[in-house]
């Protein structure tokens, strides 16, 4: 059988008395755009940050191509991409020379899929690194970190000050990377629209812990808010992620009737962010 690129089994952190990630299971497979979703603080950081082995989980597995992620391999190091939230080295740099140092560590550097990006993002090789905008260094963060073709991409909010043309632009090409390279691709975000655009798989973490995680598609037709009077009413056929006195967020629905139920209605990404921290 296919082995993941990367694997959390069980995984739990705790930082300063408070549980920060909660029993993570999740397996990242060739192929796969997973949209890591949850709101501010949610543990999405932390969670990318264990897979490079730059937080030690206190309990559970984690590993990058089956090898544990604290003892990763300077090979499969090289066949790691990841762009931090924040921070850039290369400050004093051009981007040509920055380019050209950072090209010396892989030699599977793809030179035409770099001058293609340099091209459309319009980011003049001879420019100083400490002028870009912090959009046009994200840009070129992401560039430094996809044009080596890895075979695991690890993003944490890779397009949060880019504009929307460049959003929508690199999010095609990130989905058209995992298709060429059978790379498998986890991407923190908060934007809705660019997870529904280019996510194969949707992983919803809230306060630590993995509500969903599952293929789009499934998601997208299988959610359903449930609207009802008497809370008696038996949800046990599905995976229920919220509920209160009159209305539940189910999981596993497949359109038959629910008895007691006054409405059953479809929801967005968005809807169901917003419906599972309200
Ligand atoms: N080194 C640390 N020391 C103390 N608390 C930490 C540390 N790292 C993370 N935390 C806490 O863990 C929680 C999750 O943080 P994390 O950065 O993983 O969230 P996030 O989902 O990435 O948030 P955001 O969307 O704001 O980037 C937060 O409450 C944060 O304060």
């Amino acid at each position: 059988m296919e082995q993941p690129l990367l694997s959390y089994k069980n995984v739990y952190k705790t930082i300063n008395s408070k549980n920060i990630l909660k029993n993570i299971n999740l397996d990242v497979y060739p192929g796969m755009v997973i949209g890591l979703l949850g709101k501010n603080g949610a543990g999405k950081t932390t969670l990318l940050r264990c897979a490079l082995g730059l937080v030690t989980p206190d309990m559970g597995d984690i590993s990058v191509f089956s090898e544990p992620s604290l003892q990763i391999n300077a090979e499969n190091k090289a066949k790691i991409g990841y762009v931090a939230q924040q921070s850039f080295g290369y400050e004093g740099f051009k981007i040509a020379d920055a380019l050209a140092l950072h090209r010396s560590f892989y030699p599977n550097w793809d030179t035409e899929l770099e001058t293609k990006w340099l091209g459309r993002f319009e980011l003049s090789s001879t420019a100083a690194i400490s002028n870009l905008s912090i959009g046009q260094r994200q840009t070129l963060a992401l560039i430094m970190a996809m044009a080596y073709r890895p075979k695991l991409l690890i993003l944490d909010e890779p397009v949060a000050s880019l504009d929307p043309i460049a959003r929508r632009e690199f999010m095609s090409d990130l989905f058209d990377l995992a298709l060429d390279s059978g790379s498998g691709i986890l991407f923190s975000s908060h934007i809705t629209s660019d997870i529904e655009r280019v996510a194969s798989h949707i992983a919803l973490i809230k306060e630590g812990e993995l509500l969903l995680f599952d293929e789009q598609d499934e998601i997208r037709e299988t959610i359903r808010k449930v609207n009802f009077t008497d809370n008696t009413i038996n949800l046990t056929a599905y995976t229920v992620l919220a509920q209160n006195k009159n209305s539940a967020i189910i999981y596993g629905y497949n359109n038959e009737t629910i008895d007691g139920a006054l409405s059953i209605n479809p929801l967005s990404l968005e809807q169901l962010f917003v419906e599972l921290h309200a």
